[in-house]
């Protein structure tokens, strides 16, 4: 990719600037704005994320720029850098040639002029509405000027999609090359933790930058789905969703959701004819204060424990019978335990197996994006597939591999810290393991 100095010269201006962090309140603050103002604080929000995502882009390029031991010269880890950086041009040029956005700044008083001299503090609320009503004329303007940011927005997130499987790519050459070439081997512990360090930070704040513009997306698309569901006299109303973020998180009901995609994915994959079964059990179940959450995430998170308490029950039996696809699982025994506790803090889920469970040793590797129990084969044979067969994490489709990058807890843990919450594994070598997910109450 050619680059031009102007362009590195902007994005190192940038990447010297802080994130402004957003809570789920913010990005809830939508949907306590009467019907009138939306669109005026969806266009604050809409000017908030242009500049928003220069620095964070800017952020994450610096930061795989920055990764160690030739880490950074991996063609696909530049492949991913180099995303950030046509993002960050595409909202540069959107700034500055996007006719919807001269329009918008033209009838409105609501930019200052370089929208690249905005102080921090001028701008450090997502939703900051400075006028009460629009007139019609405006409005034009402003759903214009949405409508064209919506589709670069789309066009953002279908070229970021694919960020973990290329830099999984990345990692896994890094690994074999230097396994096989490289006499001095850089793959021992220290370097491992330090290379996990780098990703834990580049994964989280990428999770940040996914959760807003998904949700700005959704917020978008609701606004531009009711003018046309208003016109047509449709009956539109759902609260419990501002965005992507749900005010009234069934929780049981995603675990369902979550059990359902395992169990299905394990049969499939080891073509059985039975799962191991998994029970749900209620705890505590009086605390009856509303959980705001991403439902996304914590679906994600609990098919990826389930899928390995599963993975290792069925792995645990089959290394006893081998090749013995008519299994039967013993429902006192192999039972998989997903325990809800609702607690005042935290609402915790455990999920116990008894799968056999993980060497001690092993156990601090479990969260480093470079352990895991599948084969190599089947890793590069993942790594192979071509596109609409790839990895997404946030995908849960039943056409999601079974294993292989061992990338499921770490990203899991990442996406429990992001809210204030955690994951933890407590294993017991020959028996079986037990996961602690915490989250957060807001
Ligand atoms: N409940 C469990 N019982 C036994 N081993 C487990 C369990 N959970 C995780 N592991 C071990 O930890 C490894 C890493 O798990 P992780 O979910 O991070 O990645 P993965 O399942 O190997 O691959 P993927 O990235 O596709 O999820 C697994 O390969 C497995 O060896």
């Amino acid at each position: 990719m050619k680059l031009n100095s102007t362009v590195l010269k902007r994005i190192w201006s940038y990447s010297k600037l802080v994130q402004t962090h957003v809570t789920m309140n913010e990005m809830c603050y939508f949907s306590s704005q009467k019907n009138q103002n939306n669109l005026l604080v969806l266009t604050n929000g809409s000017q908030f994320l242009i500049r928003e995502f220069k620095i964070r882009f800017s952020h994450r390029i610096k930061e795989l720029d920055a990764l160690p031991y030739g880490l950074n010269q991996q063609k696909d880890i530049i492949k991913v850098r180099n995303w950030y950086i046509k993002s960050f041009q595409d909202l540069c040029d959107f700034e500055t040639h996007s006719i919807a956005y001269k329009e918008l700044k033209r009838v409105t008083q609501l930019l200052p002029k370089s929208p690249e001299k905005i102080t921090l503090e001028e701008n450090n609320k997502y939703y900051n509405p400075t006028e009460e009503l629009i007139e019609e004329g405006r409005k034009n303007s402003l759903i214009n000027f949405n409508r064209s940011l919506l589709n670069l927005f789309y066009k953002l997130r279908e070229r970021h999609q694919t960020t973990v499987i290329n830099v999984a790519k990345g990692l896994l050459k890094w690994k074999t090359n230097d396994l096989i070439i490289n006499s001095n081997n850089i793959y021992n512990d220290k370097n491992i933790f330090l290379i996990k360090k780098h990703l834990d930070n580049f994964y989280f704040h990428r999770i940040g930058i996914k959760i807003l513009l998904d949700h700005h997306i959704s917020l978008l698309e609701t606004e531009f789905s009711k003018e046309a569901i208003v016109n047509n006299m449709y009956d539109y109303n759902d609260e419990k969703y501002v965005g992507i973020v749900c005010t009234n998180t069934d929780i049981p009901k995603l675990a369902k959701q979550a059990i359902e995609n395992a169990q299905y994915i394990v049969k499939h994959h080891y073509d059985l004819l039975e799962t191991p079964p998994v029970e749900l059990i209620l705890v505590n179940n009086t605390n009856k204060v509303p959980f705001v959450y991403i439902p996304a995430h914590l679906i994600h998170v609990l098919f990826e424990i389930l899928k390995n308490a599963l993975r290792a029950i069925v792995e645990f039996k089959l290394s006893k019978e081998p090749n013995n696809k008519y299994i039967e699982f013993d429902i006192p025994n192999e039972t998989v335990k997903v325990i809800i506790s609702y607690g005042k803090e935290d609402i915790v889920l455990k999920i116990c197996d008894k799968g056999g469970g993980i060497p001690r040793s092993m156990l601090k590797y479990i969260t480093t994006y470079l352990y895991t129990t599948m084969p190599q084969s089947v890793q590069e044979n993942l790594l192979l597939k071509p596109p609409n067969n790839e990895i997404n994490e946030e995908s849960l489709s039943v056409n999601t591999p079974m294993a292989g990058l061992g990338y499921g807890l770490a990203l899991s843990t990442l996406y429990a810290k992001y809210f204030g919450g955690n994951l933890k594994v407590m294993s017991v070598e020959g028996y079986g393991t037990d996961v602690y997910l915490y989250l957060k109450r807001h």
